[in-house]
C-alpha cells in the first residue's frame, strides 16, 4: 500500500537543496536573514546574464538590489527579480509540501549533492570572477601609512574623517560547507544582515552586516548611523562600554551627515534617538536611529531619495564625502568592489531593507577576499586601526576556514 508520508527537513538540509538549485541553475540569486528574524528568504533568477535597474527603488519590481562602493557610470545597480522566490523559518522543520513547485520538481528530478559537491560547484562557478586586488592592499604596511596620510590631511584641513580599507585573502578550506558557514553567521550573529549573493561572471559575496543604509516598510522611513569600534568584553559589556573623544567624535560625523541631507531636501520632522552602545559580532559600535513618516513629510519617494544622498555615507567614506573619495581612489590603491557598497531586498513583502555591504568576503576559485576599513580621525593611531580592521575581517573569516568556530 502506498501512503503519502510528508518528509520533513532540516534547516540545513532546505539551504543545501536551495544552494544547489540555485548553484546549478546558471542564473542569479541571493539568499539572506534580516536583523533579529528567523526568516530565511531566498530569490532566484536564471537569467544567464545579471540585470540592472535605476536607482528609482519604489518602482522597481521584487528582487534583490547588489551596488559597489564606486558611483556607477551609467547610474545603474545590479538586480536579483524575484522570478522564483521562497522563505522558510529557521527554527522549524520543513515538509516536502512546503517547498514551492519549482524546488519540488527539482528535488524529485536531480541527485542530491554532497556539501563537497556544492563546494565544487561553487569553486566552478566562481573561477571567472576573480576581483583584482593588488598586493598593496592586503599589507598592514600599506594600510598604516594610508592612515597616516588620512590623518595628515585632516591636521591640514582637508579633511574631517576618512575610511580607508585594506584586504585579507584567505584559503576556503577542503572541508568548506556553504549552507554550515550561513546557518552558523546567523546564528552567532543575530542583530546583522546575514547574506550571501551570485552574480554569474560579476561576483560571489558572503556578509554579515551591522549596518542598514535605508528601511522602508508602510510610512515608515529608517536609517542609522553607525561608527566607532572597540571589542566587546565582560559579562555586559553593552553597559560597560566607555567610549573615547575620538570615537564619539566619528560617530558624531555620521550623523551630522545624515541630518544634513535631511537638510538638504528641506526635510525638518525626523525622530532621532541615540547614540547607543550595540553588539555587531563580538564587536560594539556607537547607533543613532532616525526615523521618518514619509506620508505626513510629504516625502514618499524618501528611500529612493536617500539611497541617493547617503550613499557612501561617512561611515565607510569620509567627511566630506567628496574631498575623503578622492583621498581613497588616489591613496587606497586597490578597487573595493562590492565591499562598502549596498545590497537588499527590495519591495519584498511590503517592505525595502537596503544594508551597507559590511563584514564581507568575495569567494573566488578557491579563496575568499575578506575587506574591512577603519573610520580615522586626527587622533587615530595607526597600529590599532589595522587591528580593529583585523577583528572585522575576523567576523566573516573565522566561518570560512572554520564553521564550527
Ligand atoms: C568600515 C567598516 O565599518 C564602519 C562601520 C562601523 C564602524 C566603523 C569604525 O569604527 O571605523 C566603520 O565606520 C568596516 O567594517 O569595514
Amino acid at each position: 500500500m502506498h501512503t503519502n508520508v510528508a518528509t520533513n527537513h532540516t534547516k540545513t538540509e532546505i539551504l543545501q537543496l536551495l544552494l544547489q538549485l540555485a548553484l546549478s541553475s546558471g542564473g542569479s540569486f541571493a539568499i539572506w536573514r534580516k536583523p533579529k528574524s528567523n526568516t530565511v528568504e531566498i530569490v532566484l533568477d536564471e537569467t544567464a546574464n545579471p540585470f540592472k535597474v535605476d536607482l528609482s527603488i519604489e518602482e522597481l519590481e521584487p528582487g534583490f538590489i547588489v551596488h559597489p562602493f564606486a558611483d556607477q557610470v551609467d547610474k545603474k545597480a545590479y538586480f536579483i527579480k524575484a522570478s522564483k522566490y521562497f522563505s522558510f523559518e529557521i527554527d522549524k522543520p520543513i515538509a516536502t509540501d512546503e517547498l514551492p513547485e519549482w524546488a519540488k520538481i527539482q528535488l524529485n528530478n536531480q541527485e542530491k549533492l554532497s556539501p563537497a559537491e556544492i563546494r565544487e560547484l561553487l569553486i566552478n562557478q566562481t573561477l571567472v570572477s576573480k576581483i583584482k586586488t593588488s598586493k598593496l592592499s592586503e599589507q598592514k604596511d600599506h594600510f598604516t601609512q594610508l592612515v597616516k596620510e588620512g590623518i595628515k590631511a585632516i591636521q591640514q584641513n582637508l579633511l574631517e574623517k576618512v575610511v580607508p580599507a585594506r584586504t585579507k585573502t584567505i584559503s576556503i578550506p577542503p572541508n568548506f560547507n556553504l549552507s554550515c558557514t550561513l546557518l552558523k553567521l546567523m546564528d552567532s550573529y543575530p542583530n546583522a544582515f546575514i547574506n550571501f549573493f551570485h552574480l554569474p561572471h560579476v561576483g560571489t559575496w558572503i556578509g554579515a552586516s551591522p549596518e542598514t543604509l535605508i528601511e522602508t516598510k508602510g510610512d515608515t522611513f529608517y536609517t542609522m548611523s553607525l561608527a566607532g569600534t572597540q571589542i566587546a568584553i565582560g559579562d555586559n559589556p553593552l553597559k560597560s562600554a566607555a567610549w573615547t573623544q575620538k570615537e564619539i567624535e566619528e560617530q558624531a560625523l555620521v550623523s551630522r551627515y545624515i541630518v544634513s541631507c535631511f537638510k538638504k531636501i528641506r526635510l525638518r520632522e525626523y525622530e532621532e534617538h541615540g547614540p547607543k552602545t550595540v553588539l555587531a559580532g563580538n564587536l560594539l559600535h556607537l547607533r543613532s536611529d532616525f526615523k521618518i513618516n514619509m506620508q505626513e513629510t510629504g516625502f514618499p519617494e524618501l528611500g529612493s531619495i536617500m539611497l541617493g544622498l547617503l550613499h557612501p555615507t561617512s561611515a565607510v567614506c569620509g567627511m566630506p564625502r567628496g574631498e575623503a573619495h578622492d583621498f581613497l581612489q588616489e591613496f587606497e590603491g586597490f578597487d573595493r568592489s562590492f565591499y562598502s557598497g549596498f545590497l537588499g531586498p527590495v519591495n519584498i513583502q511590503g517592505s525595502t531593507s537596503i544594508y551597507v555591504n559590511l563584514r564581507t568576503a568575495s569567494l573566488h576559485d578557491n579563496e575568499a577576499t575578506l575587506y574591512a576599513g577603519a573610520g580615522v580621525t586626527e587622533d587615530s593611531d595607526p597600529e590599532k586601526e589595522w587591528e580593529e580592521t583585523e577583528l572585522k575581517c575576523q567576523i566573516i573569516g573565522k566561518f570560512i576556514q572554520n564553521p564550527s568556530a
